[in-house]
């Protein structure tokens, strides 16, 4: 007879992720953020690095947007911020991206169903964005305080999953601080550590920066649709555009 730990079979990935689901869903009413660590496990998580770590050296990452960053003189010095490659995880050598990508799917959706008759934080959560994967070269690059979702363009969550071995924050940086609204001047920092996942309000209620990183830094982000609010942001966009 097997061990029970080697029986990750279906019901204990259900009670997982039932598990997870309540984790979140509490987290989120009570403070918008919710980290969960162990999220994959070891072996599935570092399979979903070494898929990332492979398109990253097959160069299929393109340059992320330009940080000019005023230099000591004043001169204009631009650093690279992060790169990023779009995904749906059905692509070819994708396929432990996409059980990632599932997986997050399923505590969502999940949350949605379970909590006061269908909604997370008051949203019906019916669709997602591609899995952007983004690195940091790690020459200093960082990425600038900003809200994900300033205008109401119908992302409600943002989660990212992080993969990042040993990382030792004092000398990587690379730290996601985030200025929960409400939270008066507390701040949630949030170390990019491997196999652990981050969930956010989308919304100006959790401005967030990263700080310079000095070591390569990889993220995996997906952002979640409210069907109200993408619905509305896509008839304004009609509008606009015709
Ligand atoms: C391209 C893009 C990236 C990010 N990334 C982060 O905020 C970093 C989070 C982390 O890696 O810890 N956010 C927005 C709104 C856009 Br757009
Ligand atoms: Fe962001």
């Amino acid at each position: 007879l097997l061990p029970p730990f080697l029986h990750r079979n279906r019901n204990n990935l259900e009670e997982f992720i039932d598990k997870i689901c309540q984790y979140v869903i509490r987290d989120m009413d009570k403070y918008g953020v919710c980290v969960v660590d162990k999220f994959l496990g070891m072996e599935k998580g570092l399979a979903v690095l070494n898929e990332v770590l492979y398109m990253y050296s097959a160069g299929l990452f393109e340059d992320g947007q330009l940080v000019s960053n005023k230099g000591s003189t004043n001169d204009l010095k631009t650093i690279r911020g992060d790169q990023i490659i779009w995904l749906d995880g059905k692509e070819h050598q994708c396929q432990n991206i996409g059980m990632l990508i599932s997986r997050v799917d399923a505590i969502i959706m999940r949350a949605n169903k379970m909590h006061n008759n269908g909604k997370i934080g008051n949203y019906t959560i019916n669709g997602r964005t591609k899995a952007m994967v983004a690195c940091y070269p790690g020459h200093g690059s960082h990425y600038v305080k900003h809200v994900d979702n300033p205008n109401r363009d119908g992302r409600c969550i943002t989660a990212i999953y992080y993969l990042n071995r040993d990382w030792d924050i004092k000398e990587n940086g690379g730290l996601l601080r985030i200025f929960p609204e409400g939270w008066r001047d507390q701040v949630a920092d949030i170390e990019p550590l491997f196999d652990r996942i981050l969930f956010f309000w989308s919304d100006r209620r959790n401005p967030h920066e990263v700080q310079p990183a000095y070591k390569t830094r990889y993220a995996i982000t997906l952002w979640y649709f409210d069907a109200e609010e993408r619905n509305q942001a896509c008839r304004r966009y009609q509008r606009e555009s015709a």
